[in-house]
């Protein structure tokens, strides 16, 4: 089996070799899903999943914009459409420096697992561009959203591939990029999601990644006859995922003590309750500040410059920021400090030396791709509500998100459970994801 999963990834390195991020994330869905295949006559000799590492489509395109000083500016842009095989491309569109390739094929690849897992049916794509958000004008960041949709139109639609937003793409930008796409399209439709209230987003959608990873990591923990009552929680972001994560593990009896953001991360020995947690949410959301500045408004709770959290002993830790932000050293740390349960906010925020360590360690782990599915599953109710043009209420909406985690965790461990009675939520997620996807490619033929 070593030698059919070596060989497998020998070749995927042979044509993606400069792509790290993208070979990290297929090495960890191949040393899953290649022996479920093997045992499995249906899937072998197709070569399914040698198909799957390879994009459909991607798109790379010139973004030209003016500033506010008058100088030209060009970024690049970028859609991969991953895989159709069961909805049209779904996925967020991430701005940050560090965007490249790989990193939105990694997340387009992640995408096409975490889709098929929400039971909706969504295809996997992601984009974004090396635009950098931070310290822009709202006058440049519209500049730079309709530029960068003057191209991307042509790629999308309501039933080809539906965008969202990822790390530097919130209600703003969702909001200018859908005002150039209706400008462009003269049509009124549901082409990306997370957009506001009056215009077709959904309620609970700025919500639903956070409070989706609460809610798988409670269904983790209730395995153990456990809860989030009385916990210590780690946070690591201050973005979206983060604060929604926080709203929610306060809510149920949980004290978070931490937050961060690429400058640091703050400790709150206190707690972080709502209080706060609002003043964070205006400074991060409305003001764009940096996450330090909380311990002006706080002055009990101290700023750690340039460090993760992770040295902090807690009972939970939800990484809520970044791909691979959490590496084994931390995890080990982690360990020895008690922590039961790792949910992943982020996508692909430990490095597999830490997942190594958690896994080693038998506490309580869901990759990204399960726990943080919440927010595209919502995404997926946002698009149902657009196709019936009604609403649905809070209430509704939160209960279909908590009824999605919860099948998401019950596949995981129809497909993970060990012979120890204990389950491995990675090879869970992995192979539920997979069947889903292969049954429709094998279904549709050679295409
Ligand atoms: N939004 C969503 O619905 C979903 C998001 N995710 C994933 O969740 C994670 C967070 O996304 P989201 O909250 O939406 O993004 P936001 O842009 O709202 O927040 C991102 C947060 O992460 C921090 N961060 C980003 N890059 C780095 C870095 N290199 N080092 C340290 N901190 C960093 C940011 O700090 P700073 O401001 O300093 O950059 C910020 O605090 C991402 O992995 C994303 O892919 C997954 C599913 C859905
Ligand atoms: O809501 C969406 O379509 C995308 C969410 C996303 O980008 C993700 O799940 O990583």
């Amino acid at each position: 089996m070593k030698d059919k999963i070596e060989a497998f990834l020998d070749l995927v390195k042979e044509r993606n070799g400069h792509e790290p991020e993208f070979l990290q994330a297929v090495q960890e869905v191949a040393e899953t899903v290649i022996p479920y295949i093997a045992k499995h006559d249906i899937y072998n000799g197709k070569n399914i999943l040698l198909r799957m590492v390879e994009p459909e489509r991607l798109i790379s395109f010139r973004v030209s914009w003016v500033d506010d000083a008058g100088e030209i500016q060009v970024n690049r842009g970028y859609r991969i459409q991953m895989n159709s095989a069961i909805g049209p491309y779904k996925g967020g569109l991430r701005f940050h420096p560090t965007v490249n390739a790989s990193i939105l094929k990694f997340l387009a690849f992640e995408q096409v697992f975490k889709n098929s897992l929400t039971t909706l049916p969504m295809g996997g794509g992601k984009g974004g561009s090396d635009f950098d958000p931070k310290g822009k004008s709202d006058n440049e960041i519209m500049r730079f959203c309709h530029a960068f949709m003057t191209e991307l139109f042509r790629h999308i639609g309501h039933n080809t591939d539906v965008p969202a937003g990822d790390i530097g793409v919130g209600a703003r930008e969702i909001g200018f990029m859908f005002g150039m796409y209706k400008k462009l399209k003269n049509t009124f439709t549901g082409v990306l999601t997370g957009k506001g209230q009056s215009w077709g987003g959904s309620l609970i959608r700025p919500e639903a990644t956070g409070y989706g990873n609460v809610y798988f990591a409670e269904n983790m923990l209730k395995t153990k006859n456990d809860s989030f009552n009385g916990k210590r929680i780690v946070i690591s972001g201050s973005g979206n995922v983060a604060q929604f994560a926080a709203e929610k593990a306060i809510e149920l009896g949980a004290t978070v003590l931490t937050l961060s953001d690429s400058g640091g991360y703050i400790i709150d020995e206190d707690g972080i309750d709502t209080e706060k947690l609002e003043f964070v949410m205006d400074l991060k959301n409305v003001k764009r500040g940096r996450i330090s500045e909380y311990v002006d408004k706080y002055p009990n709770a101290k700023f750690v410059k340039g460090e993760r959290p992770w040295s902090v002993k807690c009972d939970i830790a939800l990484p809520c920021a970044t791909q691979n932000e959490l590496n084994g050293d931390e995890a080990k740390q982690l360990v020895d400090n008690g922590c039961i349960c790792v949910s992943e906010g982020a996508n692909m925020p430990s490095t597999p030396e830490a997942i190594h360590e958690f896994q080693k360690a038998k506490i309580l782990f869901a990759p990204g791709k399960a726990s943080n599915a919440g927010g595209v599953a919502t995404s997926g109710l946002e698009m149902s509500q657009n196709s019936l043009r009604l609403s649905w209420t809070r209430e509704e909406v939160d209960e279909k998100l908590k009824g999605i985690m919860e099948d998401i965790h019950d596949s995981c461990v129809e497909y993970g459970k060990n012979d120890d009675g204990s389950v491995d939520y990675i090879r869970g997620a992995n192979i539920a994801g997979f069947v889903k996807v292969a049954d429709a490619m094998l279904a549709q033929g050679v295409v």
